[in-house]
């Protein structure tokens, strides 16, 4: 990586040499004005960069401390979404202002140094994704550069943002997209901050023509609302809904909303493990598995991939309800410790072992329900993990394709005769859904898909079956899918 900036396209490198000019009077030294928002917004995108870290998991500790500060650089309400407005949207957005900075800076981008690149981006999110008016959007990015920068990079900063601040986001994406006829998907790419590949692979699974995939792309980028779940016998949708800012979910009957600035940490039932925090898309799911019509015992349930333990924990709710022990298998310790907190003080039997799901510590036939929530891409969940889009490659797919495959060969074999599996992710990419389920399902003759769509009451566009896709365009939740497979023999 180089060290200078870049300069900015169309600038004056070597053109007008400052010694043959007359020298203009030094500007008296100012301090630069330290802004903690856009600092700590800074700070929390270089930890992306530079340490792989996730925005979901920097961001809250680094506000907490802003809270707990006193005197100036304390955050009240205000600065903490401002600062979380400006992390998430510039994670979000990063392809479509790469693509402008691109055309303003005479270098690649990649030869531009990654924190100067950091400030640039806020100061292109803050010119084209808010409302700050330009003049003050330029400023406060260009002492923010001061600070964080020194003053020699502050001014390409400036001089860069200077020609960000002559368009607007249409405007730009006129000029830096190339056009829909000529490519649609890097045109949708650009437009909609994806990378084209994951455009492509959204696109296959969704099917359709321009608008569809269109209103998914965008919905991506918008920010989930917090949704909760009552686990049943331990909490009620009523309870939850007595909060403010708190509306019914759409689809599960125990999904309540918080709409924005509703804080599930100053919920009493979620403090108390009552209720959580959990997508309806994955309440969905468990729901789904749970009332999947069995004939015969239905006494064992399993979790084979519980870690965390969102839909474990509501597994365990309604096995309790039915007089059924739920296992809860999870192969990293760490992550089975979480089941383990999710679960605690769930009214009925229930067991949480840190185990392989591809050689389990169970006889074949075991159990009644299993579900096996694969390890996955999370290419369905890219409006809650902002920077995930850049960081997944094509190549992860390789990676999970074997134990995706293994969990489901195995969850078939702990099913008994007459059970059923329901095989899960939380991406929509047909090489992570359809392609493990049809592969395994040629290697387990004795297993049929059921008709999932009839478990998930009320909830519309579900597409031909029988296995179900959701989309954040069109219920609002996370793309995750579910294929219901009954073992026959
Ligand atoms: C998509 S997450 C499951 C999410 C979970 N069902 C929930 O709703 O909170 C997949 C989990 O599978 C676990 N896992 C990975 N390989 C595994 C294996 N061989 N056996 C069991 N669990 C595994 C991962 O550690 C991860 O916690």
């Amino acid at each position: 990586m180089s060290d200078t900036p870049g300069t900015p396209r169309g600038g004056s490198r070597g053109t007008s040499p400052s010694s043959r000019r007359p020298r203009r009077p030094a500007k008296p030294y100012r301090r630069p004005q330290k802004d903690p928002v856009r600092i700590l917004a800074f700070e929390a995108l270089r930890a992306v960069e530079e340490r792989d870290a996730y925005a979901n998991l920097v961001l809250p500790p680094l506000l907490r401390k802003a809270r707990e500060k006193e005197g100036p650089e304390k955050f009240d309400g205000r600065d903490a979404a401002l600062a979380t407005e400006l992390v998430y949207g510039t994670l979000r957005r990063q392809g479509t202002y790469d693509a402008v900075l691109s055309a303003c800076v005479d270098r690649p981008l990649r030869e531009v140094d990654p924190p100067v690149l950091d400030v640039l981006s806020l100061g292109a999110h803050q010119l084209l994704g808010t409302r700050i008016p330009s003049h003050a959007a330029v400023s406060a990015t260009v002492e923010l550069a001061r600070v964080v920068l020194g003053d020699g990079r502050a001014k390409f900063v400036n001089a860069v943002l200077r020609k960000v601040a002559q368009d607007d986001l249409d405007g730009w994406i006129a000029r830096v997209a190339p056009p829909y006829e000529d490519d649609p998907e890097d045109h949708l790419a650009v437009v909609h901050s994806h990378p084209r590949w994951v455009v492509s692979a959204l696109w296959d699974s969704l099917g359709g023509g321009r608008e569809g995939i269109e209103r998914l792309l965008a919905a991506d980028n918008e920010r989930p609302e917090v949704t909760l779940v009552a686990r049943p016998g331990r909490a009620t949708t009523e309870e939850l809904l007595a909060e403010e800012a708190a509306v019914a979910g759409r689809w599960s009957p125990y999904a309540v909303r918080l709409s924005e600035g509703g804080e599930p940490g100053a919920v009493p039932a979620v403090r108390e493990g009552r209720a959580g925090v959990q997508d309806e898309g994955s309440q969905l799911v468990a729901l789904a598995l749970a009332d999947a019509p069995l004939d015969g015992p239905d006494a064992k349930w399993l979790d084979g991939c519980a870690g965390p333990g969102g839909k474990a924990a509501l597994l365990g709710a309604l096995a309790a309800q039915r007089g059924a022990v739920l296992v809860a298998s999870e192969k990293q310790p760490h992550r089975a410790g979480l089941v383990a907190k999710a679960l605690a003080g769930n009214p009925g039997p229930y067991q949480v072992v840190a185990a392989d799901g591809t050689r389990p510590a169970w006889r074949p036939g075991t159990f009644d329900r299993v579900l096996v929530d694969v390890p996955c891409t999370g290419l369905g969940a890219l409006r809650r993990r902002p920077e995930a889009r850049w960081r997944r490659r094509p190549e992860d797919l390789d990676g999970f394709a074997p134990l995706q495959r293994g969990l489901l060969r195995m969850a078939l074999e702990s099913v008994r005769v007459g059970g059923v599996v329901g095989y899960a992710t939380c991406s929509p990419h047909l090489a992570e859904t359809r392609a493990v389920v049809a592969d395994v399902l040629k290697q387990v003759p004795d297993a049929d898909l059921i008709d999932a769509r009839p478990l998930l009451p009320g909830v519309p566009e579900l597409g031909e079956g029988p296995d179900v896709q959701l989309w954040p365009h069109l219920h609002g939740t996370d793309a995750m899918y579910l294929a219901l497979i009954r073992r026959t023999a």
